[in-house]
């Protein structure tokens, strides 16, 4: 589902640079990303969905050469084959939670919203816990409800490789379990990929393997 090598990257303005030698992710396996913060998980995240480019190396990603896409290729592929859950949720503001869930139809040309995916939407949204929440804005939620939400919006399509950054991050323990079988089940249902982001180590023995990120910060890029 993604083979990297050698890919390199260096934030624009400067600062921080990234180097992976290597990192593989098979069909359906479950990956946990573990490292120090500022050690580049979330950049990492990014390269992967395509919404940065890196500098140099080889990313494929179900078998797409990512980097090589356009911007707006590269957008329309995340839309089809990724479910996100950002750190910070990127929930838009004047959407109800239910339309936030739905905002890969809106924004893909290909998946196309029907009754059938707004029936998978709510019971995505019963399983998380926040079927009674759907008709609020994401200012009028908590923070684990948004959390919630973002991670029914990122299974809503059935993704093939899901990309979670904390994805229970802001929830207590009974939620951090509730929320993490559904991602779990959703994607052994879709026969999905998972590299999670967590700092979680309780969660670790959820996954297939770890990697840890410590040691791919590139300080010559600094
Ligand atoms: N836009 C940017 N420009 C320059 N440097 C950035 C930018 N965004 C992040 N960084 C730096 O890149 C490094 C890696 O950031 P990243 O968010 O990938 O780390 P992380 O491992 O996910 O951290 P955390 O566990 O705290 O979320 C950090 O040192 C951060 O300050």
């Amino acid at each position: 589902m993604i083979v990297a090598r050698d890919l390199a990257y260096a934030y624009p303005r400067g600062g921080f640079g990234l180097r992976v030698p290597a990192l593989d992710l098979a069909a359906g396996e479950k990956l946990a990303v573990v490292g120090p913060s500022g050690s580049g998980k979330s950049t990492l995240l990014d390269l992967i969905a395509g919404i940065r480019r890196p500098d140099g190396g080889a990313l494929l990603v179900d078998g797409v050469d990512v980097p090589a896409l356009s911007e707006a290729g590269r957008r329309a592929f995340r839309a089809a084959r990724i479910g996100f859950v950002f750190q910070t949720f990127e929930l838009i503001d004047y959407l109800s939670a239910r339309d936030n869930i739905l905002y890969p139809y809106m924004i893909s040309p290909a998946l196309r919203l029907d009754a059938a995916v707004r029936a998978r939407a709510g019971a995505l949204a019963q399983a998380a816990g926040v079927a009674d929440k759907l008709d609020r804005r994401p200012g009028d939620l908590s923070q684990g409800e948004r959390q919630r939400v973002a991670i029914c919006r990122a299974l809503v399509a059935k993704p093939r490789l899901i990309l979670a950054d904390e994805a229970t991050g802001n929830l207590d323990p009974a939620n951090k379990g509730v929320v993490l079988d559904l991602l779990f089940a959703q994607a052994a249902d879709a026969g999905a990929a998972v590299l999670a982001v967590t700092h979680d180590h309780d969660l670790l023995p959820r996954f297939d393997r770890v990697v840890d990120f410590a040691g791919f910060a590139d300080r010559s890029a600094a």
